[in-house]
């Protein structure tokens, strides 16, 4: 087949899978940021890559400030692909040809800014036609212009006739259907539209941690905090007073109750927040990950927090491997599709297939049963997902053998009733706390071993 995109243009680099040649950015701050933005969108949408690595990489050479507007960007753009792309729909006569995905890109980053970043309009006009020139698409300068000015005059009025479910790819939100019925897979998506919190889980001292870090204490016991800020820059954080934890992935943790004096292994422990948890609140945790590099954060992270010596780190495969002696609790947080934290990374939506939900489910149940044989008659399995798909939590529990649901208490994760289901098990959607600025998506069920 031929490859008909251009070799001199300077954004075509980044269009095939495994393409290391780093065309030199604009001179121009602002047009540096928003032609890293384009080639995020390709990394991400044509070459099928998570968003944190190629960040790492497009956005070096820019100020701070600028790095945060391109992530903003770039994840806003993704949280509302669909209506956006509907939008440009209506204001294409034709779509645009392949070779010219990058522009594509540009007018997408610039339905973005005027229609939900409020970026003055003159302003995404201007950039996007030089970001065009820069593109070596002088050819498509007059497109672009005119569709980003049709954009600043209609583009709201069109935006507001594209259903908020236009973002979510139509499996997965026939999965919520499903799942959820109508009403709260509209949540869902209504909720992956923005920007989560930052939540913080500290050692001790809420209060006083709240006042000191301008945060609310939310009634599951997590701090959030809405404001700017570098982590590592708040206050605590070098002293290790606390970690960044979402709300809903403290709860698993906390359905095995009381934990001081006991042994409890952690499996699928890196980076170790739920580690974290169990060892601040006194138990001997035994950390199990196959992940190195995963582990080699997770003891980092203890470090940092003081709490390395309450921790023993392994590096393995939870399917086989198996403690010394059977132990009192086990926590299995499990590999998963992870799409209960879109919000988080909304690149989830364009990346996840329909298949990938039923490829990990042989590995939770491998999981589940080694979890079974390593705690004693009696003792307790948390079983935990951040998944919204329903094949990844409660269908797992139904070949689980040897256990027996242990029904989870509203009065155990701060009184939030809607996130238990008749059943017992715990079950987080994005809109839970909704007024507080949301949660991720977690299941989790409590099991006694028989
Ligand atoms: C959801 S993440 C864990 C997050 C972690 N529990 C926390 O709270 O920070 C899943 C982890 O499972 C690990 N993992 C996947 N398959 C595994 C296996 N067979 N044995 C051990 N760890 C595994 C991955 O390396 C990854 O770190």
């Amino acid at each position: 087949m031929t490859d008909r995109r251009r070799p001199s243009d300077p954004a075509s680099a980044h269009s095939r899978k495994g393409a290391v040649r780093a065309p030199r950015p604009p001179r121009d701050p602002v047009l540096a940021a928003r032609h890293a933005a384009v080639r995020l969108l390709q990394a991400v949408l044509d070459d099928g890559r998570a968003l944190d690595e190629p960040f790492e990489t497009e956005t070096r050479l820019l100020e701070p400030r600028d790095r945060a507007f391109v992530r903003l960007l770039v994840t806003t753009t993704l949280r509302r692909l669909g209506q956006i792309d509907g939008v440009l729909k209506a204001f294409l006569q034709r779509p645009i040809a392949r070779r010219h995905g990058a522009v594509k890109h540009v007018l997408r980053l610039a339905a973005a800014q005027i229609l939900v970043l409020e970026t003055p309009a003159h302003a995404a006009v201007d950039t996007s036609v030089e970001l065009t020139k820069f593109l070596n698409a002088p050819g498509l300068t007059g497109l672009v212009n005119a569709v980003t000015r049709r954009l600043a005059r209609d583009g709201a009025a069109v935006l507001a006739d594209q259903d908020v479910r236009l973002n979510t790819p139509r499996w997965l939100w026939q999965t919520w259907l499903e799942a959820y019925g109508e009403a709260a897979a509209r949540r869902i998506a209504e909720a992956h539209l923005h920007e989560p919190p930052l939540d913080i889980t500290v050692k001790a001292d809420a209060p006083g941690w709240a006042e000191r870090l301008e945060a609310e204490v939310l009634p599951t016991g997590s701090l959030r905090r809405r404001g700017p800020g570098m982590v590592a820059s708040l206050p605590g954080y070098d002293e290790g007073a606390w970690w960044v934890q979402d709300a809903a992935a403290t709860l698993p943790a906390r359905l095995l109750g009381d934990v001081a004096g006991k042994t409890v292994v952690d499996l699928c422990a890196a980076p170790g927040g739920k580690t974290a948890q169990l060892a601040a609140a006194g138990a001997h945790v035994i950390a199990v990950d196959r992940s190195g590099a995963r582990l080699a954060r997770l003891h980092d992270n203890m470090a940092r927090l003081g709490l390395a010596d309450r921790v023993t780190v392994v590096e393995a495969d939870a399917t086989t491997w198996r403690p010394d002696t059977p132990v009192d609790a086990v926590l299995l947080d499990a590999p998963c599709t992870a799409t209960g934290t879109i919000r988080r990374h909304p690149e989830a939506l364009r990346l996840k297939k329909a298949a990938d939900a039923e490829a990990l489910t042989a590995l939770q149940d491998a999981l589940l049963a080694a979890s079974a044989e390593m705690v004693t008659p009696g003792g307790t399995v948390v079983y935990c997902v951040c998944s919204l798909q329903p094949e990844e939590g409660a269908a797992r529990l139904a070949g689980a053998a040897g256990l027996a649901v242990d029904p989870v208490r509203p009065e155990e994760i701060g009184g939030l009733a809607e996130c238990v289901t008749a059943e017992g098990y715990l079950r987080t959607l994005p809109f839970h706390l909704g007024e507080a600025g949301g949660m991720d998506g977690f299941f989790a069920a409590r099991l006694i071993r028989t």
